[in-house]
Formats: C-alpha cells, structure tokens, sequence
C-alpha cells in the first residue's frame, strides 16, 4: 500500500482535559502502524462539541495527504454524544455498509453496540468512520476495517489498475495463501498469487509489492543520518570570504576622492601578496590583480581598460598611467565578509551534493568529514569468473560487481569491500556476518529467486534479518529483496545484470543517500516526462525500459534500447532514462510511439541527440 495519512480523533471531554487518560487514541495508532506500516498519523483531541469537531473534521478533509479520518467517542446515546451528528453533514457520500459490517461484527461481541450510533462516509476524498470510545471497541471496529481500507482507498481515488488487481485476487483468493504474518506485508493487498514456498505449495511466500509501496517501506525502515542536517544548521562560517578587501577586477586601486587623470604608480599587488599600508596620495595608485588585497589606504579600483599607460621605468616597471574614468568609492571592490561573513550559517538550505558540501566546506577551511554510509558489494553465483580469468566452460564472467562499484562510485559515494562468493549457505553466511561487523549497508546481487541454490532469503532470516519484502511488481527486478537487522541493510537486487541495474537505482542509491541524510525528494532520480517514438507491448508487470534521449524542439523524446531481456546488459548502452511504462491492462495493452510516459533519470549526461 502507498504510503497513507491516517488522522485519529479522540473525542471526549475527559480525554480533551486529560489527554493521558485517553487510551482509544494510542490504541488506534498501534494499530495503524501495525497494518500500515508506511503510514502516517495526525492525531487530536477535542471536547464533545458539535462546532469544534466539525471544524477539525473539515481541517482534515481539506488535506490532500489525510486519506482515512477515525474518530473515537462521542457515538452513544448520552446528551453530549454529538460526534455521528457533527460527521453527518460533512459526508458526499455515507457508507451504510462499512457502518453494518462493523455494527455487525461489534454485536457478535456484545449487544451494548447497538447503543452506538456512529456512521462511516466519505468526504471530498477522505473516508470517515465513527469509533466507539472505548478502547475494547476500537480495536474490534480497527479489526474488521483494517483489511478493507487499501481497496476503499483505491477505490476512491479511482486507481483502476490496482483495483482490478484485487478483484482478480479476490476471485482467487481460495487457493492463495498468505503465509506471512510480518507487520510490514500483513493488510497488504496482493496482486499476485503467493504461497507456501515448499513441496506441496511451491509459489514465493512473498507478496509482490508496488514499487512505491517497496519504497515506503525503505524509507520508513531506514535511520536517516542527522550529521548532515546539523552541519547545516549548526555550522557557522569560521572565516569571512574575502578575508580582506579584494580587488574585483585586474587595475589601479586608489583613493575616490581623487579625480581621474595621470598617476603615479608605486608598486603592484598580487593574489597572495599582504595588505600595503603604505601611504597612498590622491594621485597615486597601485596596479593590483582581481583578487588580491586592497591597501589600506585605497578605497576603488579602476580596470585596466579604463586607463593607459603612459610611462615605465628602466626595470620595465609601470611608473604612471592615465586614469580614464572618476573613481568612486567601493568601485570593483570586493568588502571584507561580502561572500560569507564569519557567525553566519555556512549553508542557507540543505544540499547534500558531495560536490557542495565539501566545497564550501573547503571555502572555510573545515576539515570536517561527513560520514558516509559504509557499502559493501557481494555477488553470488556459483557460475561466476572474474573478468581477469581466462574463458571456462560452464562459467559466465561477472559484471554485476564491476557495475554495482562503478554505479557506487558515480553517485559519490564508496564500495569499501567487495566479494564474489558462490552458492554456498556457509560462504554466504560467514561472509554477511563479518561484512556487517564493518559496514552499514550490504548490495549483493543474485540468489534471491525460486531455485534451490537462491540461498540469500534462508540465510537472512538464520541470521536475524527482519525480510521487509522479498518480490516487487516491476520488471526487471521482481525478486528484489530487502532486510534489516537493527541498523544494518541488505538489499538483495536479482542477479540478471539488467535487473541488478535497474533495482540499484530504483531502490538501492535512494536508500543510501537517505541513510546519508539526503532529502527525501532528492535520494530517487529525477523525473521528468518523455515521448516514446516506438510501440511497445506492455507486461504484465509495470516495466522500467532502458530508452535514449533524443531532445527534439525542447520535447524530450525516448527510443528504446533493443532487446529489454533482463539479462542483456547491452540495452544499458546509451540509456538515459528508465521509462516507467504501466502493466497491460485489457484496454490498453500496448504503449504507442507519441505517448508521454514518466521517466527516471539514469545520469547527468541524459540527452543524447539535439534535433
Ligand atoms: N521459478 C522462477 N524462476 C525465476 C523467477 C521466478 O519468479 N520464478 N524469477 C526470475 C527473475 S524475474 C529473475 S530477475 C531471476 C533472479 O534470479 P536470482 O536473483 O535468484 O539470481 P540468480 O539465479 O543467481 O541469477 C540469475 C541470472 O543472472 C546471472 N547472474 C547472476 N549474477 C551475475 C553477475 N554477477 N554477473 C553477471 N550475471 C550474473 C546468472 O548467471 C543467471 O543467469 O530469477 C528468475 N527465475
Ligand atoms: O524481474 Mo526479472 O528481473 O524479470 O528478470
Ligand atoms: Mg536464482
């Protein structure tokens, strides 16, 4: 499920005074993160009062984010029960059978829910239900909505593609089992069959999750580094730039209150050299080079062009020069702390660049180093050879750890060890376990499939690992797998090269830069929309088509490249952009050239050809 803004409203005029009497309200989070892993929540409290619910209720609705509104309270017969009144007038829509599903399933625990009057509806596009007060109640109502609520969201937003996924599954639901009961995949509405994963049932035991859904989940499951965030709001700058008044321009500084006309000069400044604090008269000056100190008793410089030379000396040193405009004060001069002055903060935003951070830095001449997330790359196979070894029957060379360094390094930062290892429970083992006494996050590639010798799931759990997912709907890259134990990650990409690219930089690079304190805009790649010039029949699952760039007129235009096998590593030559083409759906099987498609952005040298 994408991620959801849940908003939890205990209404109650002894929570409203009291908020840590009020146990509904925490109880109904618990719940939420339980089932919804990615979720967001707003909590409030407020009085049994008509107005003021209503007007937290419409604050609510109003937001984009806030997707489902459960209130708890305020739904019985007493005088000062107002909160299905207050809800009522708020609805476009009721939903009197959301309301009967958990009146019914409330009455087979006691009858006293029939003394709740509380109503379910949907306002603008928000779904609103009325909880009891009472955290026994809350949790039953919770339970027999939980597993309904993706679909009613789906269903709200008229998200035809995931909507039908789930009538699909639930005309097959008899024979698909959820085997797995971790927090993060219960709730989750599956689109393909899943299984037991052994002799008698031998589907993945993984739900095949959206992308974005995989997504939230890395961003919710990994720590984001703070350090980053504290340099820049913690860091002044230690120095002023300039350090002194500098020359802006190669000329003559002199005093403004001099005029124009014929100087004498006494000698030349240059970058480097100490501030003169020579005498200086109106109609004297020194040449001086662009950044180099002012004296101190000059206040402008005149550029070069604007004079003429009019005498040297002997030694071939200029003596006196013409000045051919009126010197002004504070002309092509640069004050001292113009750039950055000392106490002011160093970055005015946040800009993880490395290229920024380390620059500006430098500037003041910090030695601080920003911690990195520290990566280590494995790849598994027991087919692979190096790419120094000599042609072997049976063997194929290894590509994958040469790309996964090479894509580590592109993006700044660093694979501190990398091992090849074959398929072997024990090699793969002892190798995780001292990887991640060193390092924070582990990309290793291969093994994570269906076949017998696909041993990366096993030994992730025999080694505590908590499996957040392990299949994602997108191809390349289906069995893509992610675990976590305490603040150690694995990312375990497929081992076809082209699904380990694909994956490294849909899943892989945002995790890094966010465990490296990046914004959340900023750890995917950018986006941006390209017109396919070819037709391309459309997989079942969403696709992520290596195209090149063509920028015809300023319309970005994507050609694909060849063969998208995922093991052909050679449609990554000339590819710019990831397109993200939608899975087949009956009524629109195929995607046409002259369609816009949104389009991951690989590198920086994204546009191929200008036409
Ligand atoms: N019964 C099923 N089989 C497969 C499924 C499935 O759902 N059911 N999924 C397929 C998909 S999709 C992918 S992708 C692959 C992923 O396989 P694994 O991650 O288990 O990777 P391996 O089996 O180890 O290798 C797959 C393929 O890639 C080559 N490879 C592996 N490592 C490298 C490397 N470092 N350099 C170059 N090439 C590499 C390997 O030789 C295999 O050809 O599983 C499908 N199977
Ligand atoms: O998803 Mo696999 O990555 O199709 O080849
Ligand atoms: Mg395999």
């Amino acid at each position: 499920m994408e991620s959801i803004t849940f908003g939890v409203l205990t209404i109650s005029d002894t929570c409203f005074q009291e908020p840590s009497k009020d146990r509904s309200g925490p109880r109904l989070v618990n719940l939420i993160q339980r089932d919804f892993q990615n979720s967001s929540i707003v909590t409030s409290y407020l009085p049994d009062e008509r107005d003021l619910i209503q007007r937290e209720l419409r604050k609510w609705i109003d937001r984009q984010d806030v997707r489902v509104i459960i209130t708890t309270g305020g739904t019985g017969f007493a005088p000062r029960d107002v909160t299905p009144d207050a809800t009522k007038p708020l609805l476009d829509k009721d939903c009197p059978q959301l309301t009967m599903a958990i009146a019914l399933a409330s009455l087979q625990k006691t009858k006293f829910a029939a003394l709740s009057r509380g109503v379910c509806g949907i306002a603008n596009n928000t779904l609103i239900l009325n909880f009891p007060g009472s955290e026994k109640a809350v949790v039953e109502c919770f339970e027999t909505v939980s597993d309904l609520l993706p679909h009613a969201l789906h269903l709200m937003g008229d998200e035809v593609a995931l909507v039908r996924r789930t009538h699909a599954e639930i005309q097959g639901t008899d024979q698909a089992v959820k085997v797995d009961s971790s927090p993060a995949l219960r709730g989750h509405v599956c689109p393909h069959k899943t299984g037991a994963g052994n002799d008698h049932d031998r589907n993945s035991p993984f739900p095949m999750l959206p992308v974005d859904e995989a997504l939230s989940i890395i961003f919710n499951v990994i720590q984001r580094s703070t350090e980053l965030e504290k340099l820049v709001n913690e860091l002044s700058s230690p120095v002023n730039i300039p350090p002194f008044r500098a020359s802006i321009k190669d000329g003559y500084a002199m005093k403004s209150t001099g005029f124009s006309g014929t100087k004498r000069v006494l000698g030349c400044i240059a970058a480097g050299d100490k501030p003169s604090a020579c005498a200086l008269q109106e109609d004297e000056c020194f040449k001086i080079n662009t950044g180099a100190p002012l004296p101190e008793h000059a206040d402008c410089v005149i550029q070069v062009e604007d004079t003429k030379l009019l005498q040297r000396d002997k030694y071939n040193n200029e003596t006196l020069v013409e000045i051919m405009v009126e010197p002004k004060a504070g002309l092509d001069v640069r004050p001292i702390g113009h750039d950055l002055t000392k106490g002011d903060a160093i970055f005015p935003s946040l800009d993880a660049s490395p290229v920024v951070v380390n620059s500006l830095l430098a500037s003041v001449g910090s030695r601080q180093i920003i911690r990195k997330p520290k990566i280590a790359i494995i790849s598994t196979g027991s087919e692979l050879l190096s790419p120094k070894d000599a042609p072997t029957v049976g063997k194929i060379y290894d590509s994958n750890t040469t790309m996964l360094e090479q894509l580590l390094t592109y993006f700044g930062f660093e694979c501190i060890q990398a091992r090849v290892l074959s398929d072997s429970i024990e090699a793969i083992t002892d190798t995780l376990s001292d990887l991640f006494d060193v390092v924070d996050f582990v990309i290793c590639s291969g093994g994570v499939s269906m076949g017998d010798k696909d041993y990366i799931k096993p030994v992730l759990e025999k080694l505590n690992f908590q499996l957040h997912f392990g299949r994602v709907n997108m191809k390349p890259g289906k069995p893509m797998t992610f675990a976590s134990r305490q603040q150690k990650y694995f990312f375990g990409l497929p081992g076809n090269p082209v699904s380990a690219f694909a994956t490294f930089h849909i899943f892989a690079l945002p995790a890094i830069r966010w465990a490296a304190g990046w914004e959340r805009t900023k750890c995917s790649l950018p986006i941006l929309n390209v017109k396919l010039l070819n037709d391309i029949i459309l997989d079942g699952r969403p696709e992520y088509v290596r195209a090149s760039v063509i920028c015809r007129n300023g319309q970005l235009c994507a050609t694909v490249t060849g063969d998208q096998i995922s093991s052909r590593l050679q449609s990554i030559v000339g590819a710019d952009v990831l397109i993200h083409l939608p899975g087949s759906t009956s009524s629109k099987p195929q995607a046409k050239a002259g369609d816009i498609y949104s389009a991951s952005v690989l590198r920086y040298d994204f546009i191929s050809k200008y036409e």
